[in-house]
């Protein structure tokens, strides 16, 4: 079965092959993987299955137009990037129409990522021009010692299918107002928004070779070899599973990249029985029930206090009551199906271990098989403890955990005992409490008294094993950029004359 394709208001974003050296190209192999529309499991489309070959073309394409990209001044980087983030804007409702064709997500959910994606481009066409160096007092007379940034290079960039849109803007933006050009491999389930914003990319002027988008579902481990392991690539940044980030990092050992890695997460959202609870719940319902669950940062065990802990649970499983479950297309739909089967797996193997464990659902716990075989019922479940598999894995699905606790060092312990170290968040109306436990998580960031944190003005990233390097913010260029440090000597003679 093949489902239909949207109703564009311009076909022309609709693209089934891969952007090299700006030209739309198919795999030299002439191979192509299917795209699946994660609602019916339709096949909605093909894009070429590259491998290495192709890998190389897109490197020596992004190599070449280096050495001019580079000497573009930051006003220029800034306005092509302001021209982009202005194509975005113009063209987002069928850029949303896409993400939810491909990922699922419900389209105002589509909408709201369009603008969050398409920010990172104003954000970092504003910062393109601000680089700066320093000068600095040196310690041998008559030497005169200031710093310049550079752009690394070419840089292999690696994104997951859960935004589509919003992790490639994020890691293209800083990159092209550094200077760096780019080879990006969109996700193989997810490839038909990254192509439109190639499309827009070529529209705005951004010159052959800067951005180049290569694509692979099959091939996708060969690819991710052809990048960490090529010297012509400097940099690679991926956002993915920790997994995944480690065998990266492996591969790029021997050519000594400059990583960044967003990687996964296992977020505490901490309610204090001093917290408001209406805050709490809808802080609760934003961040776990996001994208179905399927963020990085998404609540993925829910510590409520002795105090407020059945009050808690009663309202926040009557909030998820009220969700509509269907086609991201669907009118009042605020949830969509999950990204595959797979996904489906982890989140029952999640549910059925709670109950096996004394775990009480008290709504959901199922599959929606009328609905699609990707389709899982939001899910509550309270009496959580640490033994439960969800204790210690990220499900990245709808299914909410809840575990109850007496004190804040019992509940800080809690919260930091785990490998990864992503976001956390909690709900306290104590201010003091508010300093001294933000300040105890190990995690890059942190939500107080909201369940939303995502912001391209904000730093994000992770500690531990969720990563390092920041995205977005005035620090997101800087993972784009090298020092280089010059020292003038003979500086410090007399006036001549
Ligand atoms: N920290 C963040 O910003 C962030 C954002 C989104 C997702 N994530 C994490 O990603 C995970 C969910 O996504 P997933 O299960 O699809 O993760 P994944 O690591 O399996 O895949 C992510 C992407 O990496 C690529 N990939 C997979 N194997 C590869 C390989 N061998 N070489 C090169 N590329 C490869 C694919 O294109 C895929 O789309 C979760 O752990 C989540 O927390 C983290
Ligand atoms: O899933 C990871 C990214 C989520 C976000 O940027 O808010």
């Amino acid at each position: 079965m093949r489902h239909s394709v949207p109703p564009l208001n311009d076909k022309s974003l609709l693209k089934s092959q891969a952007y090299i050296n700006g030209e739309w190209v198919n795999a030299k192999s002439g191979k192509s993987f299917e795209v699946t529309d994660p609602s019916s499991g339709a096949v909605i489309g093909t894009m070429p299955e590259m491998d290495a070959s192709d890998i190389d073309l897109a490197i020596k394409a992004a190599a070449d137009a280096f050495p001019s990209f580079r000497k573009t001044t930051g006003r220029e980087k800034g306005k092509m990037l302001r021209k982009w983030y202005d194509l975005m804007m113009e063209n987002a409702d069928d850029i949303a129409k896409l993400i939810t064709w491909e990922n699922g997500k419900p389209l105002t959910d589509a909408k709201g990522e369009v603008s969050y994606a398409a920010n990172f481009f104003e954000w970092f066409s504003e910062e393109a021009p601000r680089v700066y160096g320093d000068t600095i007092p040196a310690t041998v007379p008559g030497n005169r010692v200031f710093t310049v940034k550079e752009p690394v290079g070419v840089c292999g960039l690696i994104t997951p299918w859960n935004f589509p849109a919003a992790m490639i803007t994020r890691k293209i933006g800083p990159a092209l107002a550094a200077g760096c050009t780019v080879v990006a491999k969109s996700p193989g389930e997810t490839p038909f928004t990254a192509a439109a914003l190639a499309e827009l990319a070529h529209r705005a002027g951004i010159p052959k070779g800067v951005i180049n988008i290569v694509t692979a579902l099959q091939n996708t481990p060969e690819v991710g070899e052809a990048i960490t392991s090529s010297s012509t690539i400097r940099k690679v940044s991926f956002t993915g599973s920790t997994n995944v980030g480690k065998l990266l990092m492996k591969q790029s050992a021997s050519t000594l990249k400059k990583l960044s890695f967003e990687l996964g997460g296992n977020a505490p959202f901490i309610v204090f029985d001093d917290a408001d609870l209406n805050v709490a719940v809808a802080g609760a319902i934003a961040c776990k029930f996001r994208s179905s669950g399927q963020t990085c940062v998404c609540a993925n065990r829910i510590y409520v206090q002795q105090g407020i802990y059945d009050e808690f649970c009663k309202a926040f499983a009557e909030k998820v009551k009220t969700f509509k479950v269907g086609s991201g297309y669907e009118e009042g739909v605020t949830h969509g199906p999950l990204i595959h089967d797979r996904a489906i797996s982890k989140v029952e193997q999640h549910v059925r271990d709670a109950e096996s464990q004394g775990g009480k659902v008290l709504v959901g716990g199922q599959k929606m098989p009328d609905l699609g075989s990707n389709y899982f019922q939001p899910t509550v479940i309270r009496d959580m403890t640490s033994k439960m598999q969800l204790a210690s894995e990220e499900t990245f699905g709808p299914v909410a955990g809840v575990f109850f606790f007496s004190t804040e060092k019992d509940v800080v312990a809690m919260a930091n005992d785990t490998e990864v170290g992503l976001a956390g968040y909690f709900f306290s109306k104590d201010i003091q409490r508010c300093y001294r436990v933000a300040e105890a998580l190990e995690v890059g960031m942190v939500g107080v008294n909201t369940g939303l944190i995502s912001d391209p003005a904000a730093p994000f990233g992770g500690v531990k094993h969720s990563g390092f390097g920041r995205e977005g913010s005035k620090y997101g260029i800087e993972e784009y950029l090298t020092m280089k440090m010059v020292t003038m000597g003979g500086m410090g003679q007399e006036l001549q004359g």
